[in-house]
């Protein structure tokens, strides 16, 4: 039998970093659980491919009306319903298949509208994506708060005495905070997200993404996320629109809906823009960068054994171009 050779693309937005794996590239089918095993295995930072990643966008054929479906398997090889920055990279991904600038990716919960955006600097594309549903209530979170429906603003005394959360579905659970730069920087995220994500708090059993947002001035926010099924990443796509939300809904004295606000995170920038339908619910507007690191191709199987050693990686130029990006504006947001 042949060694079946299996090609990705390292992908990141404000790296938060994936492997985009389309089902087209391999020569075998995988089950259900072969795909969670090969995320644990490609995305370990200390033994994964080329230092791993913090999940794999799995690219299959969609159904009619829409150019793909999108899966995201987190690092730990549980499968979330929705990768905000991701979403943008298989965009990119899609877009350069099939020539069209706008189309809708299929996602577990909604077909979602992504188009093509001005790139955010030279060898730096940009793709606008649509981050729905929304929902704030405990059910579809899967948040048991004494006898709340609903989390906005308020406190979780388990938790924390002097911080207030919000929580918002988008359609992933997200849990939320706006903090001082000194809480924001502080170990109180990681304390309360590792609470959280640990697998039998009974506050979140099936785990939260967490943020502690800073509000740096009208407009401009910064959003430091530890993820469900990851830990802490550069940004958290989902996390910033999320964020986004919950400061338009608590601040609108700084911004309203259908206006652009700046999201810093450790690994660079987006832009948000929060939009209420006619019916009253909201969904988000996510632009920002969707950077191509590199193709590699690996042996299928060697890979399932996390052997990487015969990995073949061709790299883009690409990445320097995000660094240089990412460093400017970053300067700028001091
Ligand atoms: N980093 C992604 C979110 C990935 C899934 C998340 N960890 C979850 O389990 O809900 C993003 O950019 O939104």
């Amino acid at each position: 039998m042949g060694v079946e050779k299996m090609q990705m693309l390292k992908v990141h937005g404000s790296n938060n970093d994936f492997f985009i794996l389309d089902e087209k590239n391999l020569e075998n089918s995988i089950t259900e659980n072969e795909l969670s095993a090969l995320a644990r295995v490609v995305c370990d930072r200390q033994n994964g491919l080329h230092g791993g990643a913090d999940g794999i966008l799995f690219v299959t054929a969609g159904h009619s009306g829409v150019a793909g479906r999108m899966r995201v398997i987190n690092a730990d090889g549980s499968e979330a319903s929705m990768c905000g920055n991701g979403i943008r990279t298989v965009a990119r991904y899609l877009n350069e298949k099939n020539g069209l600038n706008e189309f809708k990716v299929e996602t577990m919960y909604a077909d979602l509208e992504v188009k093509k955006s001005e790139n955010f600097a030279p060898s730096v594309p940009a793709y606008d994506a649509e981050i729905s549903p929304v929902s704030f209530s405990a059910t579809d979170l899967k948040m048991n708060v004494e006898n709340k429906t609903k989390l906005i603003d308020d406190y979780i005394p388990q938790l924390s005495k002097t911080i207030k959360f919000s929580a918002v579905a988008v359609p992933n659970p997200h849990l939320i905070a706006f903090v001082s730069h000194d809480v924001l920087v502080g170990s109180e995220l990681g304390r309360i997200a590792s609470y959280l994500n640990n697998g039998k708090n009974p506050i979140f059993p099936d785990g939260v993404n967490v943020s502690f947002v800073q509000i740096q001035k009208p407009k401009q926010i910064f959003v430091r996320t530890y993820e469900r099924g990851v830990g802490y990443t550069n940004a958290c796509g989902t996390a910033m629109s999320a964020s986004s939300l919950i400061y338009v809904l608590l601040h609108p004295e700084q911004a309203e809906t259908g206006q652009l606000i700046s999201v810093f995170n450790p690994g660079g920038m987006v832009k948000t823009c929060v939009h209420q339908r006619e019916d009253g619910s909201y969904w988000m507007s996510l632009i920002g960068n969707a950077t191509f690191v590199a193709e590699v191709t690996v042996d299928q199987s060697a890979a399932f054994k996390g052997d990487f050693k015969e990995a073949v990686w061709n790299e883009t130029n690409e990445q320097d171009a995000y660094e240089e990006f990412a460093a400017q504006v970053q300067g700028g947001s001091r």
